[in-house]
């Protein structure tokens, strides 16, 4: 699907995308996007979106066709309770607190509180913020604070780790006791940029290469975990789902 007239980047040869996506097409991408998500996403994900759009870190915004997928998600597993590491501006944590039912409750870590405090006005408008319970600091010791009282194990019904790529090994030990046994955990960008399937030498954006083995490993360590099942899609940059089994 990928248009000749597109300019090409150093990114596996893929064509320049604005957004992060597997999709060769920038046409392709809006064609979802125009044909699925917008007319039906809610008014305040696009002005969250809008507004994320201007920051200068920009490209850490999960992209509105995985915001949709997670929206599914948590209605058909009727998710209460959830997780959530790696805010950012809060598109994820928005699309997953309109998700939820109005008594549905989101634990949301971000060692940043600027970032969550910039699309808190828009978050506030779609009238979900009270599901919303912030923390700011580095994930890890808090979610081991956590684990330090046995009835918050098991307590979550979903778990979406978008953070630090070279601690997800670390967050799964974790959260791995944290969601309830038939529970989900969705690892996001775990195909980081198409990087992890590229020859050794292959030339990657400066962002994508420090971290490209950290993803790989933790790719391999996910698919030899018997605790769970998983199923890895090609959504957005990649997201491995993993279900607990015991
Ligand atoms: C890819 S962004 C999250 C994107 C977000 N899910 C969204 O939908 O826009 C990653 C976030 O993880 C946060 N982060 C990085 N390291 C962290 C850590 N050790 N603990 C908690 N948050 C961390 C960053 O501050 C950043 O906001």
């Amino acid at each position: 699907m990928a248009n000749e007239d597109e300019p090409k980047n150093h990114l596996l040869g893929i064509r320049n995308l604005s957004h992060k996506t597997l999709l060769q097409s920038d046409a392709l991408y809006q064609y979802i996007l125009e044909t699925s998500v917008y007319p039906r996403e809610h008014k305040c994900l696009k002005e969250i979106r809008e507004m994320t759009e201007k920051h200068p870190r920009n490209i850490m915004a999960t992209p509105p066709d995985e915001g949709q997928f997670l929206s599914m998600l948590i209605k058909l597993i009727n998710a209460k309770n959830t997780l959530e590491i790696g805010v950012y501006t809060g598109y994820s944590l928005l699309s997953t607190a309109l998700a939820l039912p109005p008594a549905g409750k989101i634990l949301a870590l971000d060692v940043n509180r600027e970032y969550y405090e910039l699309g808190l006005p828009i978050i506030e408008k779609a009238g979900v913020a009270h599901k919303i319970d912030f923390r700011e600091g580095p994930a890890l010791p808090f979610l081991d604070e956590l684990l330090k009282d046995e009835n918050k194990k098991g307590q979550f019904d979903f778990v979406f780790v978008d953070a630090d790529k070279n601690n997800y090994l670390n967050y799964h030990k974790r959260v791995i006791d944290l969601v309830k046994v038939g529970g989900l955990i969705g690892y996001d960008n775990t195909l980081w940029a198409g990087s992890v399937a590229a020859p050794p030498d292959a030339p990657l954006m400066d962002y994508v290469k420090p971290l490209r083995g950290y993803v790989m490993e933790f790719n391999k360590y996910l698919a030899q975990d018997s605790r769970i099942e998983i199923c890895q899609l090609p959504v957005g940059d990649g997201i491995t789902l993993c279900r607990r089994i015991i």
